[in-house]
């Protein structure tokens, strides 16, 4: 009977659950779609439960379908959109508020305070990160200072605060398990990433109580058993990772220099820079990639806020396009893009600008322009905003990486594919599978649970992969971005409206 693992993928716009066989096939999945929540301006919420409620739903079917196939799930690795949170009674169980997602910006004004009081230099030099509001710290400030009650009841161990892969423990392990692994917890800005725990200071300095902070434990532990009752059968968790980490994994960079993309909501670039913290001087983040076996390795990163999650808002605002894929089809009805640019920083900007206060622009537009420019102009722009990564990565390490892994939802347009190679004037390599996200929570669970004697014996690559070589001329390339560049320097240009 072939062994496999269960590997839960709690994405910002979706919940999927995967059934990894040992071959690195997924022979089962399921998946939902997660309802967003705008509840101001700049504000994002998940509901907790309804998130709880499909980890179960699409986690019995993925396991009823192996069953089926008579396929024996050893183990569950679990994987999840990072610095969202979720604060909780530890009595009840029940979250005090929505889950703060990490595209919110409430907490922009506290760290635009501290960046004033000149302590940026101190907390990205144990952190690894910048004081920006994508990070949990500050919005969970502001939770405990908004909601009454709740800083006192943080302090005196009444309540617990988690990350989604937290949340979905407890709830899994029927609150006997308040723990996570740390390439979640580098992302809370509450983390020292040397010292490989939490910080004093920098709880501190956010006024949070470390009685409400879960056990660091590494990725490939035994992190709990799920009971039968919950899923159906009995299973150990053995893993857990921040999704991109986790992708990181999934595709198979164990080496200092490799790197990769995920195109998901938003896409993050990882370069593994191995045992060692690599520090940038162009603000990337220093990051956790991931600790197995007491050894702890090394990311740089850089963060794109808005990548499929434009793609959304052009089906679910704009009404242009009635799903992702019709966008492909779109951008090859057009020649060229017609000089119509869109900087998607609907959320800010992140790597290199990290602006919080830019805000989304559509420029260079004529009566001739259509849907087809806008959605071209959302592809591009996930393009160009990836060259600006891998360049900043380029500058910060003098690394060339001669090819770039990308995968995620996104990573199924192949006409993005192929212009992101453009752009990036480097070969980009797409997995068959493209849900690396969740093969990485599964390498590290079924590790740990005996599927693969280590993370160098999974099975990351195939013969199946498509790689994209560049094919434009070099002063279409240059003219092309400077067009982007000339299009962010116009997010500056905003109308004074918050
Ligand atoms: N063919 C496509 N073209 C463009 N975007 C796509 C395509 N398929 C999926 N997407 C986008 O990819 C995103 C989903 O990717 P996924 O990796 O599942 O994200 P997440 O893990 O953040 O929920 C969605 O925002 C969706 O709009
Ligand atoms: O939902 P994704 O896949 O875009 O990932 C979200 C990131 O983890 C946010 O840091």
């Amino acid at each position: 009977m072939m062994k496999a693992v269960l590997a839960i993928d709690q994405g910002t716009t979706s919940t999927r659950a995967l059934i990894v066989g040992q071959d690195g096939a997924i022979v089962a999945r399921a998946q939902v779609e997660l309802h967003q929540s705008y509840p101001r301006t700049g504000w994002v919420e998940h509901d907790p439960e309804t998130i709880w409620r499909d980890v179960v739903a699409t986690a019995r079917q993925a396991l009823s379908q192996a069953t089926e196939a008579e396929i024996d799930v050893v183990a569950i690795g679990i994987t999840n959109q990072r610095e969202t949170f979720v604060v909780w009674d530890r009595e009840t169980g029940r979250a005090v508020h929505p889950a703060i997602v990490w595209q919110d910006r409430r907490g922009a004004a506290l760290c635009e305070r501290l960046i004033g009081e000149g302590v940026e230099t101190e907390v990205s030099a144990r952190s690894g990160l910048l004081l920006d509001s994508y990070f949990s710290a500050s919005k969970l400030a502001w939770l405990l200072d908004t909601v009454p009650g709740l800083r006192r009841d943080a302090e005196a161990g009444k309540l617990a605060f988690g990350t989604i892969d937290t949340y979905l423990l407890w709830r899994l392990t029927d609150g006997r398990v308040h723990a996570t692994d740390p390439s979640n917890a580098a992302r809370t800005l509450l983390f020292d990433i040397a010292r490989m725990d939490w910080s004093d200071e920098l709880c501190a300095l956010f006024g949070i109580s470390r009685a409400m902070l879960p056990r660091v434990m590494d990725n490939d532990a035994l992190f709990g058993t799920v009971d039968a009752a919950v899923l159906g059968q009995a299973l150990p968790i053995t893993g857990m990772a921040g999704d991109q980490q986790a992708a990181l994994v999934g595709q198979g960079c164990l080496k200092a220099g490799q790197v990769k993309i995920t195109y998901g909501t938003g896409a993050f670039g990882l370069m593994h820079t191995g045992d060692t913290i690599s520090r940038s001087r162009h603000r990337l983040l220093s990051t956790v990639a991931y600790r197995v076996g007491g050894q702890t390795c090394y990311a740089l990163e850089g963060s794109i806020f808005v990548a499929g999650a434009g793609v959304q808002w052009l089906r679910d605002r704009l009404g242009i396009i009635a799903s992702a894929a019709e966008t492909e089809t779109l951008a090859r009805t057009i020649p060229d893009n017609g000089g119509v640019y869109l900087v998607p920083a609907f959320a800010g900007l992140g790597t290199p600008h990290w602006d919080s206060q830019a805000r989304a622009v559509l420029c260079g537009m004529t009566l001739g322009t259509g849907a087809a420019h806008v959605a071209r102009a959302m592809l591009e722009a996930v393009a160009y905003q990836s060259e600006e990564l891998i360049d900043t990565m380029r500058e910060d390490t003098g690394l060339c990486a001669d090819l770039i892994r990308i995968d995620g939802g996104m990573a199924h347009n192949a006409w993005l594919c192929q212009f992101l190679a453009d752009v990036l004037a480097t070969p980009v390599r797409r997995p068959d599978n493209v849900e690396s996200t969740a093969l990485g929570a599964a390498f590290l669970a079924g590790t740990a649970a005996g599927i693969w004697p280590s993370l160098a014996d999974t099975p990351s690559s195939s013969n199946r992969d498509a790689v994209f070589e560049p094919a434009l001329a070099a002063a279409e390339r240059a003219r092309l971005i400077a067009g982007w560049r000339d299009a962010v320097a116009r997010t500056r240009h905003r109308a004074n409206v918050e």
